[in-house]
């Protein structure tokens, strides 16, 4: 067995003059479930699409189980961007009608359909017309409909945006529950909760490269931990001040500050020993949602730099 079922390596793609994607690499576990993040317009869509062999890219390989991505056709489940049912279809049938597609016998994709939506809560739509539907309900039937047939490679694109926060938990749940199957799941996001909870591993893409690859928690270690600390109410704020780091910054009755992993242990000795007391401390780790931010601004930012010196370069040109 191989234990990448997505080995994408230098993906590039030119729309027109404007490079859009640029040298990405996905390599996805077999197994595992696997975001793509990344601001609109980072190149995230275009990434899966190569990817998947839905689009050439102008540099660069991807496999699929090892193989071009159009001979495994069968084995990939994928949600596009862009979508769309038949909305004469009742969902039962529209189900079964996308599993049809892929080789699903139309009757067990009936059956599918029914326990599907049956185990995610949504029985009462079963018979209802597409066209009836809100586009968040839809959005729920083309999901299923696209791993009906039980794909190994599930590929999500933006697949939580759109959905009311039962759906997103229901979605959620099949995603483990797919997982939990065997499949591996690549899937593109810019909402951050759901990657925190879902991602074995993930890549950042921002201004069409990818910036970071790791797992959640690589991503988090990228900024120091975060302390709050409330000494007792009558400590001297001068002996506060001396105790903590420079640049630690009192609000309310608490002071904040980044600190590096090395240096907890000896701010707990130094606290402790100054009879400042404790009336609250916390020392958690920044939320993948922080690091985000926090690699996507650094990008811009290079970005911003080189704009503004080629304008100087343009001025004095
Ligand atoms: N067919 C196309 N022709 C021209 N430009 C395109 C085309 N498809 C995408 N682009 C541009 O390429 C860039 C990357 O688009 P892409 O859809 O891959 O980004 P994304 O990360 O998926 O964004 P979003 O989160 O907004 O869906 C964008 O600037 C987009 O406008």
């Amino acid at each position: 067995m191989n234990d990448f079922s997505v080995e994408a390596k230098g993906l590039t793609k030119y729309f027109g003059d404007f490079k859009a994607v640029d040298d990405v690499s996905l390599t996805v576990p077999t197994g595992s479930i696997y975001g793509v993040l990344g601001p609109n317009g980072a190149g995230k869509t275009t990434s899966l699409r190569m990817t998947l062999g839905i689009i050439d890219p102008d540099e660069g390989t991807s496999r699929v189980f090892g193989e071009r991505p159009q001979a495994v056709r069968h084995r990939i489940g994928y949600l596009p961007e862009e979508r769309g049912l038949y909305p004469g279809m009742k969902a039962r049938e529209a189900i079964a009608f996308m599993g049809a597609l892929r080789g699903l016998d139309w009757s067990e994709g009936r059956r599918r359909a029914a326990t599907f939506m049956t185990e995610l809560g949504l029985e009462r739509v079963i018979d209802e017309k597409i066209r009836k539907m809100s586009k968040g309900m839809a959005q729920m039937i083309q999901l299923i409909g696209s791993i009906v047939h039980a794909p190994d490679l599930i590929v999500l694109d933006e697949p939580f945006s759109g959905l009311d926060p039962v759906n997103q938990e229901r979605l959620e749940m099949l995603v483990r529950r797919e997982r939990d199957r065997g499949a591996t799941i690549l899937f593109s996001t810019h909402v951050m909760a759901h990657a925190e909870r879902l991602c074995d591993r993930l890549a950042i893409i921002a201004r069409s490269q990818r910036r970071f690859e790791g797992t959640v928690d690589d991503a988090r270690s990228l900024l120091p931990m975060q302390v709050r600390y409330t000494p007792r109410a009558d400590a001297d704020a001068a002996a506060i001040a001396a105790l903590l780091p420079a640049g630690a910054e009192p609000r309310g009755d608490s002071w904040f500050f980044p600190i590096e992993d090395a240096d907890v242990e000896p701010l707990l000795a130094r606290i402790t020993g100054s009879g400042l007391g404790v009336a609250g401390l916390s020392i958690t780790r920044p939320a993948l949602h922080d690091a985000f931010v926090h690699i996507v601004r650094q990008v811009d930012a290079s970005f911003d730099a080189d704009a503004s010196t080629d304008a100087v370069e343009e001025a004095l040109a």
